[in-house]
């Protein structure tokens, strides 16, 4: 049984687990669900049987679980040689991945206020493996690093400067992870190297952004301060007039049932009253549902038109790139989204938007397109695991 690296991403109720040998191949997955509920219960990658937990798991609990699961398949013969977390607000501490000590957490801890539906879950994680193997490397690597790049015309906000320099209020971005993942895969596929390749990069999974890449790096992104910014989400409405923070005070509605709505109560779920899961909607709106198809125009439109703002963010563009459940999955959605973006001369190929999965470049424009459009499965998952294993190389006592 060779060295093992464990990928730990918490979620708010949920735990996704990834082991990887030490050459970085995917070994096995897991997922536990509902966590903190009385149903909650987890799943080994693609297996369709469900592993019980114990009622109401923990985070902590979930993790031991699934580890002794991994252990009696004899895929973890003993404890990984790292572990990384994905972890979702580095604010301007970190712009790369960290080795975590209790500096690190003391600043993630920090960065909690600009993300408090998920950098407090991120440190249950990181808790929970630190108890089960204190004496292994672990690292941070955050959603915000990658966007550490972005210039200032790009990440500050037109208010008054003393929100910035008292209390760090300025854009950070988030998904870094996966559009630094998607750059370099972008640079291969067009036969290019990361460094020389612009691409604007649409990630479109739970949470959504779209981000431009100058010459691999981050030059602008959808989402702001936290990741509530920007393009309609599942449950996120994105974008609002912030002349709505006030309209809603004044009809009774207190800060914290407003922060609720725009964010577990908004996006598609909102507009379409039904569900945040697009491959419902799309079915929804094909039996005539009209909210359902509302709330899939909005998506598109949205989309579309910030794709349309990073045109003005990238000097020149190898290529527009989907990812993410929703942009790797649905053709329907990236049509749609392309022929809002008719002025810019992108153009898909029908057959090549339908059956991108049968070809290996992820190509999917025609032939008269002004630019390349890819499709690319992202992989948040390995960047982590390469991110920790390498720090883990370099630590002294690993
Ligand atoms: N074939 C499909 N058609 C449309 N949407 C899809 C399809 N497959 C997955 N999705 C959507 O992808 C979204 C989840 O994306 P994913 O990247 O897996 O989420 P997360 O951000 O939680 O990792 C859901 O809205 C789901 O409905
Ligand atoms: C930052 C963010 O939106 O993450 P997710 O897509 O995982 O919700
Ligand atoms: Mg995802």
């Amino acid at each position: 049984m060779e060295d093992t690296v464990l990928v730990v991403n918490c979620g708010s109720s949920s735990l996704k687990l990834a082991l990887f040998d030490n050459r970085l191949q995917k070994q096995a997955s897991a997922l536990a669900e509902r966590l903190g509920q009385d149903d909650a219960f987890a799943r080994l990658g693609h297996e369709d049987t469900p592993l019980t937990l114990p009622p109401g798991a923990s985070h902590s609990q979930a993790l031991e679980s699934l580890v002794e699961v991994f252990r009696e398949r004899g895929l973890m013969s003993s404890a990984p040689v790292a572990v990384g977390h994905r972890v979702v607000h580095g604010g301007e501490t970190f712009r790369e991945a960290a080795l975590i000590d209790d500096s690190v957490i003391n600043a993630i801890e920090n960065c909690a206020a600009l993300a408090p539906l998920h950098n407090p879950v991120n440190l249950s994680g990181i808790r929970a493996t630190l108890s089960q193997f204190p004496d292994v490397p672990q690292t941070a690597v955050f959603d915000t690093a990658f966007h550490q790049t972005l210039p200032k015309r790009a990440y500050l906000y037109a208010v008054p400067e003393a929100w910035y320099q008292d209390w760090g209020v300025r854009r950070y971005g988030f998904h870094g992870t996966s559009h630094a993942y998607i750059v370099l895969e972008a640079a291969r596929l067009l036969d290019k190297t990361p460094a020389t390749t612009s691409i604007i990069s649409a990630h479109l999974g739970n949470g959504c952004s779209v981000t431009a890449i100058r010459d691999g790096i981050s030059v602008d992104t959808s989402m702001g301060l936290t990741p509530l910014e920007g393009l309609v989400m599942g449950t996120r409405s994105g974008d609002v007039d912030p002349g709505l923070f006030d309209f809603l005070a004044s009809k009774g509605m207190a800060a914290d049932e407003v922060h609720r709505s725009l964010n577990q109560r908004g996006g598609l779920l909102g507009l379409s009253g039904q569900t945040n899961d697009m491959r419902t909607l799309c079915e929804l709106a094909d039996h005539g549902h009209e909210p359902s198809r509302n709330a899939i125009d909005v998506f598109c439109f949205r989309l579309a038109r910030y794709i349309g703002a990073m045109m003005a963010s990238v000097k020149e563009l190898d290529g527009l790139v989907f990812t993410g459940g929703i942009g790797e999955n649905s053709a329907r959605i990236r049509q749609q989204t392309i022929d809002n973006l008719e002025i810019f001369g992108y153009k898909l190929s029908t057959d090549l938007n339908n059956h991108h999965g049968e070809y290996s470049d992820g190509r999917i424009e025609s032939a008269e397109s002004r630019y390349p459009v890819l499709v690319i499965p992202t992989n948040e998952e390995l960047m982590i695991a390469r991110e920790a294993l390498q720090l883990a190389e370099n630590t002294p006592n690993a």
